[in-house]
């Protein structure tokens, strides 16, 4: 690869924090892989590990991967190998909650994550007016250095009382559970009540570079804040544009000021690798930035366009796509189909409200999600909601433990079941195309029943009793689960539909952007707010074309600005 001059520099800059501002698609993969290699070898045979910390496990596999094959230029005996990939908070879980919070939080076991619909949660709430808080619905912000307790009212930040919020977090610590947020929580106390653990954090991991900073939230902050202050050198990569998790506490703030510090020394990346021109066009008068297209201008029939929908146009202009995409010669698979919200993605990708009563629908909606809509994670995790419902007081954490692959390796022999049971038609959960009543049921039950004995017999989790009772058949129809599956099936594999958030990071040949009027308006305005943000993120995914889809009740006030930002009008070509 032909490095650019900005990406040399990040990678050959000497061993020290650095503050990178990067563009969308401007390599920023291949740079912080490229620098932990020269920071490999600038620390040649230290005992000192570098960890390099991203926001998915997609993007934590493909930096180890890209690692293993870059440090084969790294000489024998440089400390090639003590290096560690892994989540931000896959890092905070593994180094500090799991092995050592249970002390600060008075727990007599190792502290586990819960989802939330775990049944004991219901007896522990928070006081407030009028109603008590359930202590799932918690939250942690950080502000002037402290830690405070919050709701999220409408949108709007409410504090609670703090020490009676205090109070439910210790008596739920005691048990050694934590929410999402609890856990950085007690990671943040275990720091400070720990003082041995930061420091031992310190001599292992001296250096840490972090992927993706956008997306470090208030509280990651508060822990990196404290590893820094012992003497962990952390360097930020990332996009303050591509912030889109705002809900959970990560503005962007953080990486866009982080340069300001004495011992910071600021970069950037300023040149799109991914996207042609024309797009690269649209995502500079959206972000107010002047960055570079890496690609030739080619004039060929792909490009930008808007074009106007109503509702019921909607399908026709999504086999409009499809048909596009296959008549330039684009692969189906390298086309998505995005909006802001999963409810217009469920609705675009045509996914029904399962039918079915109680737990059951766990099992309906795994049926669908496989064999309409190809969802293999989303059914596995549906099963796994259906069995640790099944389960006789089932062991804490389980429900969360199963769900998050990374979080409990004890676990892989059970998960592996419930994976089987999810994806196998002939023997784990049937086929939706079968006639609901009267074959899908009696076979899911029957097949269900094997599994939680099998369940019982090599893990020792008992199954709760009137299992017919609990998987009646009640509100299943007569004909398949998912109607129309036989059509969906003639009608050949179809360009995945997901929302912005789902292919955050990704880059893809083809994109339709199906957007509402304060989706556009935002996005035109910029990327001042999170809207306006996610708008970039979708137009930035592009490498060849970009479909924007408008409500045509918006078409005629908003024209003249989408003209203005560089698209072009579907008719006009
Ligand atoms: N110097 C280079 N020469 C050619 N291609 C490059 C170079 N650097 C990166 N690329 C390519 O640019 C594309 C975009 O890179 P990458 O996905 O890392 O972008 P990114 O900065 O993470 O983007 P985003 O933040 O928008 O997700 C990749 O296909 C990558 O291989």
């Amino acid at each position: 690869m032909d490095l650019s001059a900005e990406q040399q520099a990040i990678i050959n800059a000497p061993l020290a924090p650095l503050a990178v501002i990067a563009c969308a698609g401007s390599g920023k993969t291949a740079t912080a892989v490229r620098r932990l290699v020269e920071m490999r070898r600038l620390l040649a045979d230290s005992r000192a590990r570098v960890a390099l910390l991203s926001f998915s496990n997609v993007a934590v596999d493909t930096f180890r991967q890209s690692y293993q094959t870059l440090a084969q230029t790294l000489p024998n005996g440089a400390g090639r190998s003590r290096v560690d990939f892994e989540t931000l908070d896959g890092f905070i879980t593994s180094h500090i909650l799991r092995p050592h919070a249970y002390r600060t939080m008075g727990s007599q076991r190792a502290a586990f994550l819960v989802t939330g619909t775990e049944p004991f949660l219901s007896g522990f709430t928070c006081r407030r007016d009028p109603f008590p808080l359930p202590i799932t619905d918690m939250k942690v912000g950080f502000e002037n250095n402290e830690l405070f307790f919050y709701y999220d009212f409408q949108g709007n930040i409410k504090r609670l009382d703090q020490n009676a919020a205090s109070l439910a977090v210790r008596r739920l610590g005691r048990t050694g559970a934590y929410t999402h947020d609890l856990g950085r929580y007690w990671a943040y106390h275990t720091l400070i009540d720990q003082p041995l653990i930061l420091r031992a954090l310190v001599r292992r991991y001296p250096h840490v570079l972090v992927d993706e900073s956008q997306d470090i939230g208030l509280l990651h902050q508060a822990i990196l804040e404290l590893l820094m202050r012992a003497g962990v050198q952390v360097s930020l990569i990332g996009d303050p544009n591509q912030s889109i998790y705002e809900f959970a506490g990560a503005n962007g703030m953080f990486l866009r000021d982080y340069h300001r510090r004495e011992e910071v020394t600021a970069f950037s990346l300023t040149r799109n690798y991914r996207s042609r021109p024309s797009i690269q066009a649209i995502a500079n008068h959206i972000s107010g930035r002047n960055d570079e297209p890496h690609r030739p201008i080619d004039p060929g029939t792909h490009g930008v366009y808007f074009i106007g929908y109503s509702n019921p146009e909607l399908p026709g202009l999504l086999d409009a796509f499809h048909a596009e995409v296959a008549n330039l010669g684009m692969r189906i698979e390298n086309a998505a189909i995005l909006c802001r919200s999963s409810k217009l993605a469920d609705q675009l990708a045509g996914v029904n409200e399962p039918s079915g009563r109680g737990i059951v629908k766990h099992f309906v909606e795994a049926a669908l999600h496989r064999d309409m809509h190809g969802r293999f994670q989303d059914a596995y995790k549906a099963v796994v909601r259906g069995i640790v419902s099944l389960l006789d007081g089932p062991p804490q954490g389980l429900l969360a433990s199963l769900s998050h692959p990374a979080h409990d390796r004890s676990l892989q022999d059970l998960r592996r079941r419930l994976w089987a049971f999810s994806r196998e038609v002939e023997t784990g959960l049937p086929s939706s195309e079968l006639p609901a009543m009267d074959s899908w049921h009696p076979l899911m039950l029957a097949r269900v029943r094997t599994l939680l004995q099998e369940i019982h017999q090599d893990f020792g989790m008992v199954p709760t009793d009137n299992l017919g009772h609990k998987l009646a058949r009640t509100g299943l129809p007569a004909g398949p689960l998912g109607a129309g599956a036989d059509l969906a099936a003639e009608r050949g594999p179809r360009i995945r539909v997901g929302t912005v958030h789902h292919v955050k990071g990704e880059s893809i040949d083809a994109v339709l952007y199906v957007a509402t009027r304060p989706h556009l308006q935002a996005m035109l305005d910029g990327v001042e707010t999170e809207l306006g943000r996610i708008g970039y993120v979708a137009v930035t995914r592009a490498c060849n074309l970009l479909w924007l889809a408008v409500p045509s009740a918006a078409l005629r006030e908003m024209r003249p600005a989408l003209l203005a930002a560089g698209f072009q009008e579907a008719g006009d070509r």
